[in-house]
């Protein structure tokens, strides 16, 4: 029915403002676009599946997502891949995996503060039936 359609729609905003929020933070600039495969020959041989935050993007506008969790399967990708990709002891990784543990906490900082219960409920609600 509609209204389920205005809940879902509310859903993107909501996520919009969720990656939005992290991308104009210079901090999260790396994780802002997919790796460079040209750049990072074997990245694809290491990391089953790639994500971030343009993708994110790209994917709430598809409609991709019906509840939170679903969105968050992927957004957890971004950071797990970058701690998995990137684990050494070196400056650059250990950098790396600083602002990778920065993003996890900005996600969930920002749904912490800001999702409604009841409204995640309803959009879970809403999953079941479909
Ligand atoms: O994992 C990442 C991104 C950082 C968070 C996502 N990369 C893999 C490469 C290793 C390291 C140095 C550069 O080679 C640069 O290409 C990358 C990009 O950073």
């Amino acid at each position: 029915w509609e209204q389920e359609e205005d809940v879902l729609r509310d859903l993107r905003l909501f996520l919009r403002g969720v990656t939005e929020s992290l991308m104009v933070e210079r901090r999260f600039k790396i994780f802002s676009k997919p790796v460079d495969i040209e750049e990072v020959p074997d990245y694809l041989m290491v990391i089953k599946k790639p994500m971030d935050l343009s993708t994110l993007l790209t994917n709430i506008d598809e409609h991709k997502y019906t509840t939170v969790g679903e969105f968050l399967e992927d957004a957890e990708l971004i950071w797990k891949n970058a701690l998995e990709y990137n684990p050494d002891s070196d400056p650059l990784d250990r950098h790396i995996r600083h602002r990778a543990c920065a993003l996890k906490d900005g996600i969930q900082t920002f749904i912490r503060d800001r999702l409604d219960r009841d409204f995640a409920k309803l959009c879970e609600e809403i999953k079941e039936t479909r």
